[in-house]
């Protein structure tokens, strides 16, 4: 990868916290300039660590970061206002107005008074109504709303979203991705963590699993869900049948539905090699005379994709 096509480039990062606990170990991911990256890992994974440690939030133990070239731990002033953050926790309980709030923080990283995109941002984020009301007295939904709305009133070119949408509604979950996908046609590069696979599946270009505070992987979206992904083949039997035939052990085979359906699990990247492909399968079910009806394929999901990354690093 060219360096202009590297926002962020992370370096031997490693955290250990006062208790001793090492939250990252050793991280290298350099984030590409305009993706919508999603790291994804179970609680405890890190990924906040990482994020706070590159929006200058969480100071690391050893190891470097810089973005766009500069130095988080020398160049900070140069690379905060390059950055924003929707962060986990929800706003403490403000006497101040919606509108207050989200001017005040562009304010804050210099930028000059503009609120025709304060509007804006609001509109877009249903806030509109609400710019009057004090953040205090508005509804937890609507709270991360303001989140949102402050983390875009200074126009980052880099935006980190933690876990934007978890307990949120469906409907600000459908407002926040339209404007994600918005601010990515702007050239805003994202970073996403979330716990709903689903979400990442929609709307990463590039997938990164972390576990125990070590990447165990990064990859482009589609090439992931390809090369990792298995698939199934779902066939219904004319006869149900009491248990796998010997003849077939050798392939990863599953009977459900009272034996009348038999699951054919094979990887996606061996169907070319193919001892075990899937027209050799189907040869020996017509040797054993095993007929069927119908026949499904089912491609695995992202979900089993990481749940299986996840378990094996146990
Ligand atoms: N201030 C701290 N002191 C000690 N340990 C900490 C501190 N902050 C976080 N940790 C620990 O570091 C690990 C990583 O935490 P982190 O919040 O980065 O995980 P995460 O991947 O964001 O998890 P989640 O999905 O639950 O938000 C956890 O085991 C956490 O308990």
């Amino acid at each position: 990868m060219k360096d202009a096509d590297v926002i962020v480039s992370v370096r031997q990062l490693n955290k250990t916290y006062k208790n001793g606990f090492s939250a990252l170990k050793g991280v290298d991911l350099d984030i590409k300039r305009g993706e919508l990256l999603a790291l994804l890992g179970p609680n405890g994974a890190g990924k906040t660590t990482m994020i706070g440690i590159i929006t200058g939030l969480v100071n690391a133990s050893s190891g470097s970061v810089t973005v766009d070239g500069y130095d988080i731990g020398r160049d900070f002033r140069q690379i905060r206002p390059k950055i924003g953050l929707v962060p986990q926790e929800l706003l403490t309980d403000s006497f101040e107005t919606v509108w207050a709030t989200v001017s005040f923080s562009r304010g804050l990283f210099g930028k000059p008074a503009n609120p025709e995109l304060i509007e804006k941002i609001l509109r877009d984020l249903s806030l509109w109504d609400k710019r009057n009301n004090k953040i205090l007295s508005l509804s937890g939904g609507m709270k991360r709303r303001v989140l949102i709305a402050k983390a875009l009133a200074h126009e980052p070119v880099l935006l980190f979203l933690d876990e934007p949408t978890a307990g949120v509604d469906v409907e600000l979950r459908h407002d926040m991705w339209r404007m994600v996908r918005k601010l990515q046609e702007n050239g805003v590069t994202i970073v996403l963590t979330t716990h709903y696979i689903e979400e990442a599946e929609d709307m990463a270009d590039r997938i990164a699993v972390i576990n125990q505070g070590e990447i165990m992987l990064i990859e482009e979206k589609e090439k992931l869900m390809h090369q990792l992904g298995k698939k199934e083949l779902h066939i219904q039997l004319d006869k149900a049948l009491m248990f796998i035939p010997p003849e077939l052990a050798s392939y990863q085979l599953g009977l459900v539905n009272e034996g009348k359906t038999l699951i054919y699990t094979y990887d996606t990247q061996q169907e070319h090699g193919q001892q075990l492909g899937i027209a050799s399968f189907m040869k020996r079910l017509d040797q054993l005379k095993i007929e069927f009806s119908d026949l499904k394929s089912k491609e695995s999901s992202l979900e089993e994709i990481f749940v299986n990354l996840v378990r094996e690093a146990k």
